[in-house]
């Protein structure tokens, strides 16, 4: 308790300066001097009516009123700043002259602000009226200090401000915005409301408010919290919600104090701060960070906070849900040591984490690891840590990152590098190559056997592109498709070229490759594989070459013949374009090969096939066959049906001289014409085999006019043609259906005496009548139908031959068969006779067998053989149209022949040519000096038959003696 002032009322001798005039009444002089010294606050005021009368500088400076505003006012018009209950119970008892000493009150000031202050008073009589002179010293500083200091209340806990004396609540709460503060005196039911407050409240300025009013304010969810403050009054901070100006919601927080002085209540005070927008902005960042916290916490991935402490320990101050699962830990666990984490890791990984971890914390960069870790019962899984490290203030570094299971990918990444060993020690075994390219298509790998790959060069190849071999080995339009497929980043497979060799030689090879996308689907380049194909690649073109080509002349074959003559038809149909087959058979080339031996034959075509060649251009194609058959494909000829078969006509006769001319073969030199067919062709409406085919036909007309010649095919040919495949259709049916007959025409002595007959075969057509054999043997023999027919003829005879055994009037008679070259050449033809001569029981020595000079003359020593195997069973041989082909006596002589028959085509003139005439002397007087016999054909005459006769012929054949006859119309006379 501080001492009464020196200059206190009470001092008599108190002396102060006078700035102001006493109150008019009041000891003027004294009051004056202790009012205007006091360092105190001094009000003086009248008993009677509780006016104020006078107060001094102090006491204005302490309560904020001026002198003006308050003489003459009761205190109770100032406001609160002293209660009438406060005032009752201070000045109640006080008399004259009586004291009341340090006694402690709250007041509010002027501006609202709270104080306590130390209050002194004594009561004077002047002039018969009572004054009550009261001293104020504010304590207020002290005494908030000192219950701060033992509330522990932080805000007003600063030493600094103690110290001075210098915070004043109003101060602490008006200079912060939003801040305000109540003040409520015991017993009071009213609370008083600093602007600040009033302001929070939604009122405009201070005011004095039941307390229920300003709870009324309170959001009722939030009172219950207050009213237990109120009731602590501890000065614990709550928050609420209150309806702010215009009905807005704010957010204020509170503390409540009871200043209790000597274990009374002062008063109870708050203090209020509205702090919506911290609390909006607070509300927001939770929000925000509950959100992430869920997302992080609840994330697929490994997400963390690693702590390194400025003491050297690491914690974990957040780790996500999956980081928990992961290492088997909780939060807590995490956040209060991470030696529980860190003790999953694999023991030969931990230095490098702890490593790298110290590394990142001193350089400050980014922290990145791969480690093993296991948990136990589980499998050890790779994981991949990266985080970045950011310096707190308090010295620690905080990693905030992410770890990620890379197990997977190690395995990947394990079996890559396994299955690229494999690959690579199974492509050192493989003569195959593995490449691969960037996306400009440049080489940047080639691995695979040395051998190859030394050859192939790769140290040149690498960073060349495929363009820079050019396409060697394949056509423009190949190489083109190529390039297309690789920009449109195509898989391409097997695709053939030629690549040139360290060496500079070129070497087949096959490709296939398959484009190379990143994740993102960018193209990255190409891959694949290459083969060595030279090797196969010579053996197809051995293989082409014999599939293609002909092997003695080299020129294309009839394959490639019909594989050109389509592209050509096609290329003639695009640009109307005529062109001609022009069809080549060398006249009697059978005969040259059969005289002068195969090899001469071969010459022979051989030098055919050159000199073809040399009458054509390059566009067109010479081709053989087979035999001596030989075809020219003109192309290009001209639109003009007329000018193109002008053309052609040309050519053909080009090849019709040059093949005339003399051939020098070895030592011979031949001579050789061809019969040429000419089909044209415009388009392809005709077909290939169908232009072939004409060619053909047009080459039979041209042997027919005579050979050597030159002949186009017309419609009246294909007539014929189409006549002769009706007739092959029937002939078939016709030996199925036994439309055949056998003819018989005697051969006779000079006085008509028959010795024999000749078989002669007749086609009994059921729509045509009789046909000719001179008109479907050349077709049997083409067709081969020729064996099944001879057969049955030789059946025929023998047949015949067994029924006139019987008779003894016949049982002489011989029968002559008709053999043709086919069915001689057949390798059974023996065999057969033999059979039939055994099964039927004929008589081989009745049986004559005609065959022609031609037949004879190929493939000789066979003949011979054939020959002489059934003539020693007793089957003869006769010499058909002798005298036409080329017969040479030197083979004559070696053939096992019985008879000669002298062709018709010399007994016809024989009257009238003195050629014919001479042919058929010399031919009977050949076969006297060979022993042979000679019947002499076709006679016809009696002048025929003497001219014969007396020539020394001694069996004739002919009309003149009979025609050929069904047997059952035979004249058999017997001889
Ligand atoms: N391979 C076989 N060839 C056979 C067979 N049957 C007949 N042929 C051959 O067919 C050709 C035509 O025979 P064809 O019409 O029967 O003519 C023969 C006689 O009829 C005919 N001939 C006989 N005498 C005269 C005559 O005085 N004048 C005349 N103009 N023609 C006459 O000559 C043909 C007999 O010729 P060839 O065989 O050469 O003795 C013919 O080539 C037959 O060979 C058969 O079964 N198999």
């Amino acid at each position: 308790m501080q001492p009464l002032p020196e200059s206190s009322p009470f001092d008599p001798d108190a002396s102060a300066a006078v700035d102001h005039p006493p109150p008019a009444g009041v000891g003027a002089g004294v009051f004056h001097i202790i009012f205007e010294s006091s360092p105190e606050a001094i009000a003086l005021t009248r008993v009677r009516d509780g006016a104020i009368v006078q107060v001094n500088r102090e006491w204005e400076s302490l309560t904020g009123y001026r002198r003006e505003e308050v003489v003459g006012r009761t205190a109770l018009a100032l406001g609160h700043w002293l209660h009438p209950e406060q005032r009752t119970s201070i000045f109640g008892d006080l008399k004259p002259g009586g004291r009341v000493m340090d006694v402690d009150v709250s007041l509010v000031m002027k501006d609202g602000s709270p104080r306590v202050v130390r209050l002194n008073a004594t009561m004077l009589m002047e002039a018969g009226e009572a004054y009550i002179l009261i001293y104020l010293r504010d304590v207020t500083a002290d005494l908030l200090a000192r219950e701060a200091l033992r509330s522990g209340e932080l805000a007003l806990a600063n030493a600094n401000t103690v110290m001075n004396r210098q915070v004043k609540l109003h101060e602490l709460t008006e200079s912060v915005a939003q801040v305000g503060h109540w003040v409520n005196y015991p017993g009071d039911k009213t609370v008083y409301l600093s602007p600040g407050l009033a302001q929070i409240a939604g009122l405009e300025q201070e005011a004095v408010v039941t307390m229920d009013m300003l709870w009324g304010r309170v959001f009722p969810e939030d009172l219950p919290a207050l009213h237990q403050a109120r009731h602590r009054m501890d000065g614990e901070v709550v928050e609420f919600r209150s309806s702010g100006p215009g009905g807005r919601t704010l957010w204020a927080r509170s503390r409540m104090h009871r200043q209790v002085v000597d274990g009374r209540v002062l008063a109870d005070f708050g203090v209020v701060q509205e702090f919506t927008q911290e609390r909006e902005a607070r509300d927001s960042l939770q929000k925000q960070f509950d959100f992430i916290h869920k997302i992080t916490s609840r994330a697929p991935g490994m997400l963390f906070e690693f702590q390194r402490l400025p003491n050297g320990r690491f914690r974990f101050p957040f780790v996500s849900d999956a980081v928990r699962q992961f290492f088997g830990v909780t939060a807590e666990q995490a956040q209060l040591d991470s030696r529980r984490v860190m003790s999953r890791i694999h023991p030969q990984d931990v230095n490098q984490v702890i490593n790298t971890t110290l590394h990142a914390t001193e350089t400050m960069q980014p922290w990145q690891c791969e480690f093993r870790a296991q948990v136990p019962g589980a499998p050890l899984r790779w994981l991949l840590g990266a985080s970045v490290p950011e310096k707190l203030t308090d010295g620690s570094v905080l990693f905030t990152g992410a770890i990620t299971d890379i197990t997977s990918q190690k395995l990947a990444l394990e079996k890559l590098q396994e299955s690229e060993e494999r690959f690579r020690s199974l492509s050192s075994l493989s003569s195959d190559w593995y490449w691969e390219q960037d996306a400009e298509l440049r080489f940047t790998r080639i691995d695979g056997n040395g051998a190859n790959t030394d050859r192939l060069a790769p140290q040149s190849s690498i960073g060349r592109t495929r363009w820079d071999s050019g396409g060697q080995g394949v056509t423009p339009s190949q190489w083109r498709a190529h390039i297309a497929a690789l920009e449109a980043r195509q898989t391409f497979q097997d695709f053939e070229m030629q690549r040139e060799l360290s060496n500079g030689q070129l070497m087949w090879i096959s490709i296939s490759g398959a484009p190379v996308f990143d994740s993102q689907g960018r193209f990255c380049g190409y891959r694949g594989t290459g083969r060595d194909i030279s090797s196969r690649k010579a053996a197809e073109s051995e293989i082409e070459r014999l599939a293609f080509f002909d092997a003695l002349t080299g020129l294309p074959n009839r394959r490639m013949l019909l594989d050109r003559l389509g592209l050509a038809l096609s290329s003639s149909h695009r640009n109307s374009q005529h062109g001609g087959l022009l069809f080549i058979d060398l006249d009697n080339f059978k005969v040259l090969n059969d005289t002068l031996g195969h090899h001469m034959g071969d010459l022979l075509l051989k030098q055919v096939a050159q000199r073809l060649q040399e009458c054509v251009r390059s566009v067109d194609t010479v081709a053989r066959l087979g035999g001596d058959e030989f075809v020219v494909m003109l192309e290009e000829l001209h639109a003009d049906a007329g000018i193109a078969a002008t053309e052609a006509e040309a050519v053909a006769k080009k090849v019709l001289n040059t093949l005339n001319k003399q051939f020098a073969l070895g030592n011979h030199n031949m001579h050789s014409s061809p019969s040429i067919g000419v089909a044209m062709f415009c388009g392809h409406a005709e077909g290939i085999e169908e232009l072939l085919k004409r060619a053909d036909l047009a080459m039979y007309q041209a042997k027919n006019a005579g050979r050597n010649t030159v002949r186009f095919f017309d419609p009246a040919m294909q007539l014929a043609a189409s006549a002769r495949a009706e007739m092959e259709v029937d002939l078939r049916k016709a030996l199925q259906e036994e439309q055949l007959v056998l003819y018989y025409q005697p051969v006779v002595t000079a006085n008509g005496a028959i010795t024999g007959v000749e078989a002669l075969v007749r086609w009994m057509h059921p729509v045509k009548g009789m046909v000719s054999p001179g008109e479907f043997i050349p077709l049997a023999e083409q067709t081969g139908l020729i064996l099944p027919l001879g057969q049955w003829v030789l059946e025929a005879a023998c047949a015949q031959l067994v029924a006139w055994s019987a008779d003894p009037h016949t049982q002489r008679l011989s029968v002559a068969v008709n053999v043709s070259a086919r069915q001689f050449r057949h390798p059974d033809f023996s065999t057969h006779i033999l059979d039939l001569l055994r099964t039927t029981g004929a008589n081989p020595y009745r049986l004559k067998l005609e065959l022609t000079e031609s037949l004879l003359l190929t493939d000789f020593e066979e003949a011979v053989l054939k020959m002489s195997e059934l003539r020693s069973i007793g089957v003869s041989f006769s010499l058909d149209d002798f005298g036409t082909g080329y017969s040479s006596l030197a083979y004559l002589k070696r053939l096992p022949l019985d008879q000669l028959k002298i062709d018709q085509s010399f007994v016809r003139d024989v009257l009238t040519d003195p050629n014919d005439a001479a042919i058929a002397r010399t031919i009977l007087s050949l076969a006297k000096s060979m022993d042979l016999g000679v019947v002499a054909e076709g006679v016809e005459t009696a002048g025929q038959r003497d001219f014969l006769l007396a020539a020394g012929c001694h069996a004739f054949q002919g009309y003149f003696f009979g025609r050929p006859v069904p047997v059952e119309q035979l004249q058999l006379r017997p001889l």
